[in-house]
């Protein structure tokens, strides 16, 4: 694959809304890959490589950029994005992947199976902007495949889920309509469930002649990229990193209330404002328990999600102030320094 036009990348009037007239002359260009000090991408005459004019982190694979001279002078706002608390004690957000359009969670007909898991991960994707799609794999080894596709699509009226045998290429295929046409998808899972499995059958060949291509770097040295974005037989893109894989909640406090619309519904019209819907009088929320019409699990999983969210939100929160603190300590430091340094001001 050499050539592609915009909208086969995935371009879209979200997208060259944001052109300025005066930056007509500039070409867009989709990020394959994030490194340190370069930038990979595919654009309408294929494979480049960018020197980035923000920080690393400030990009994400998927991310569309404008370019010149080989540098990513501008990096559009992305339609969707993916980001998760970084590890390490300064709690950062840290963007994973950019304008993915759904979000597929992967899990298994077996003991993968976890509805608190996958409200997690829908929580995730709703957060995000992204479709959510459940894929449940290995319905070949199960016999209750449908039981388990039932429960899923019961989380939540947003959710598709479809039931496959993910080493069946042809049932792999039923998957097509959520990465053609320059729409993409990304994967997520706990290990084993099929992921890689379902990459290589939804991007068959289209990646071979991609992937581990040899590309130019800034030094006119060969080196062997294996990209993050990645073509699928259907037309469309895969995404497909390492930072994919865990994915943790940030911040996603939008999305958890989409996920449990039904509870949110119920606690607005428990008689308290701050009810904690444990023993309070007229709390909506125990007496749909009660009667029957709320799992007392689900309860039990918001509230787990909830505190996890607030904590994680907390925490990152914290690492923000501080981080501001620091920079006004260090302005401050060098506004001293520089006044010292000159005779004339006064200090
Ligand atoms: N029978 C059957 N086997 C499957 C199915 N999906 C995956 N497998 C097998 O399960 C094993 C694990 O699949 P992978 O695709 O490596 O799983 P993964 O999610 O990529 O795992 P990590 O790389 O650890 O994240 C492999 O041996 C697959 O062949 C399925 O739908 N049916
Ligand atoms: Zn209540």
């Amino acid at each position: 694959m050499t050539k592609s036009t915009l909208s086969d990348l995935g371009w879209s009037d979200h997208f060259a809304r944001q052109v300025d007239p005066g930056a007509a002359s500039l070409t867009p260009a989709r990020l394959t890959e994030v490194q340190r000090d370069r930038l990979r991408a595919l654009g309408p005459d294929g494979a480049i490589t960018l020197i980035p004019t923000e920080p690393a982190g400030a990009y994400a694979v998927g991310d569309w950029v404008l370019c010149e001279d080989g540098r990513a002078l501008t990096r559009l706002a992305a339609r969707t994005e993916l980001a998760r608390r970084a590890a390490g004690r300064e709690a950062r957000v840290q963007r994973i992947a950019a304008n993915v359009d759904t979000l597929g969670i992967v899990t298994s007909c077996n003991a993968d199976f976890n509805p608190s898991r996958l409200e997690r991960y829908l929580a995730m994707a709703l957060a995000a902007d992204c479709l959510p799609l459940v894929v449940l794999t290995k319905a070949d080894q199960s016999d209750t495949a449908e039981g388990f596709r039932r429960q899923a699509a019961r989380l939540s009226p947003l959710v598709t889920a479809l039931t496959l045998d993910a080493t069946d290429p042809e049932e792999v295929a039923r998957l097509h309509p959520w990465c053609r046409d320059g729409q993409t998808l990304a994967l997520v899972g706990s290990s084993g469930v099929g992921k890689t499995t379902l990459r290589n059958a939804l991007s068959g060949d289209a990646a071979a002649a991609t992937q581990g291509i040899r590309a130019d770097d800034a030094k006119g040295r060969h080196t062997t990229t294996f990209r993050s974005l990645v073509p699928t037989r259907a037309g469309g893109w895969l995404i497909d990193t390492p930072g994919m894989r865990e994915l943790q909640l940030t911040e996603m406090q939008e999305g958890i209330d989409e996920v449990f619309e039904d509870i949110s519904e119920l606690a607005a019209r428990c008689r308290f404002s701050d009810c904690r819907h444990a023993e309070e009088p007229g709390c909506a929320v125990q007496g749909a328990i009660a009667q029957g019409t709320l799992d007392p699990e689900r309860l039990r999983r918001w509230e787990k999600l909830r505190r996890e969210d607030l904590y994680n939100s907390e925490t990152v929160a914290e690492a923000r102030a501080r981080q501001k603190g620091f920079a006004r300590m260090v302005k401050g430091a060098q506004s001293k320094g520089r006044r010292k340094r000159d005779p004339n001001r006064a200090g």
